[in-house]
């Protein structure tokens, strides 16, 4: 456990301190780009779906990080219960949020672009922003074992009203589109060759389903920014869940349609979304995807897939659940899925870093059955995922939260970004309609950093 300059011991007796200022009007961008001179590497950024709550993140008052794997929902959970004891909650009308993420297999032995990211990695930010319904709220966290000086609250009071005037009075920075100096498509043969081998795996029943991964490099002339990525997918991508986390130097974002769990007052909700088709260029044409979508029995067997194992999750940790018949269409700016929702209410044992251990990878990113998809992704895929397709997203001492699924996401790492793509593999699956699938899921980054790709 960390604050943000020490170590601190799990088990030490620690002092907690929490200041919250209402706001009548902020950008949460401005606010972001106000913390790049002095948190530069210790930001992050997430809006829902339904722009209903964003959070901002600057500084770290305190952060769990692990590449230990065995028990990594567990040990957020006890620290972040632990810190948690020490916070006077009812005092205050807000509430601590601890952001991060999980990467997707801590089996494996990441790649040198991502080993600046832990394989668990959460944050409490020293000046929260939390926009709720369209309250506005920054709440300063200060974490350490000796207790807090009159002189350090007051200097967290100036660096939040600095923070402040600089979101207000320079506003929103104008943010040109990166210039790409070299597109490299990594490994395409062995990504084409390995959907020939997984098909052929799962025609010999070895498995069912596998997703299977492939990423694109990108290299710039000039510097590639957090606050830039973040201009450019606010703009471009607002049908989806928005997300950026910086580490160090590097920075991972994404723009996912994916919900992996959201708790709420004890309720849990999860979504199924797997099978995929390309938007029509009318809307007849739109239309006539979606039914073609809706029809076809490969993309139905994936999406089958996943509702299978997200009831069965539901089933074990929910006293009871809903969930419709069939899929039906959703469609974002570049691609349309099939989307079944599950909803249902948590049993009492049951908690939200259970679900995500619970429902982590369902079969729209990993496979089924769950342990063998995983050894055939290892054995197969030609790309380390770092944090593409893993768990990302929030929780609170209340128990609420909600975790995305990090697809239609980039790492940039030393000045260079990588993107990741991949999709459902099933018996019927063919190379070629796999490949072009992975261009329209690239869509979304690729644009962002001002690029295009043809199949
Ligand atoms: C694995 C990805 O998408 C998943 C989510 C929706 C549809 C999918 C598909 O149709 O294959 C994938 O399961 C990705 O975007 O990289
Ligand atoms: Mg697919």
């Amino acid at each position: 456990m960390t604050n943000g300059d020490h170590h601190i011991e799990q088990t030490a007796k620690l002092s907690f301190y929490m200041d919250t200022l209402k706001m009548d009007s902020l950008s949460p961008r401005a606010f972001y780009e106000a913390g790049a001179t002095k948190f530069q590497g210790k930001r992050f950024f997430w809006q829902n779906r339904e722009k209903t709550f964003t959070l901002v993140g600057l500084g770290h008052a305190y952060t769990v990080t692990s590449d230990d794997h065995k028990n990594r929902y567990a040990f957020v959970e006890d620290a972040w219960q632990n810190l948690m004891q020490y916070a006077d909650l009812d005092a205050h009308e807000q509430q601590p949020i601890f952001f991060g993420s999980y990467t997707f297999d801590p089996a494996k032995t990441p790649a040198e672009e991502w080993q600046a990211f832990p394989e668990t990695y959460f944050a409490l930010a020293t000046h929260q922003l939390v926009i709720r319904n369209e309250q506005i709220f920054i709440s300063t966290f200060y974490v350490s074992e000796e207790p807090i000086t009159e002189e350090k609250k007051q200097s967290l009071r100036n660096e939040r009203d600095e923070l402040l005037h600089s979101a207000q009075v320079n506003g929103l920075a104008s943010h040109i589109k990166p210039q790409i100096t070299q597109t490299i498509e990594r490994h395409k043969e062995e990504y084409l060759q390995s959907i020939e081998n997984v098909t052929a795996l799962i025609k010999q029943q070895q498995a069912d389903k596998v997703v299977i991964a492939r990423s694109l490099a990108l290299a710039f002339d000039g510097d590639i920014t957090s606050e830039m990525m973040l201009a450019q997918i606010t703009a471009e991508q607002p049908e989806s869940y928005l997300f950026i986390f910086e580490n160090g130097q590097d920075f991972f974002f994404g723009a996912s349609p994916e919900r992996l769990v959201m708790v709420k007052d004890h309720d849990a909700y999860s979504s199924c979304v797997a099978g995929s088709i390309k938007r029509g260029s009318t809307k007849e044409q739109d239309d006539a995807y979606g039914s073609e979508l809706l029809n076809d029995a490969k993309n139905l067997q994936e999406h089958q897939y996943v509702v299978d194992m997200i009831r069965q999750s539901f089933d074990e940790n929910c006293a009871n659940y809903t969930l419709p018949e069939g899929p039906q269409l959703l469609k974002i700016r570049d691609i349309q899925h099939l989307f079944t929702p599950v909803e249902g209410q948590l049993k009492d044992d049951a908690s939200i870093l259970r679900m995500v251990k619970n429902l982590h990878p369902t079969p729209a990113l990993g496979g089924a059955p769950r342990g063998r998809a995983m050894e055939v992704i290892r054995q197969y895929e030609p790309t380390d995922r770092g944090l593409y397709a893993a768990p990302i997203g929030w929780m609170n001492a209340a128990g609420d939260g909600e975790f995305a699924v990090a697809i239609r996401s980039a790492l940039v790492h030393d000045n260079q970004a990588y993107l990741y793509a991949g999709g459902g593999i099933v018996a019927d699956s063919n190379p070629e309609s796999e490949y072009e699938e992975t261009l329209v899921k690239f869509r979304p980054m690729l644009r962002a950093f001002g690029g295009t790709l043809h199949g």
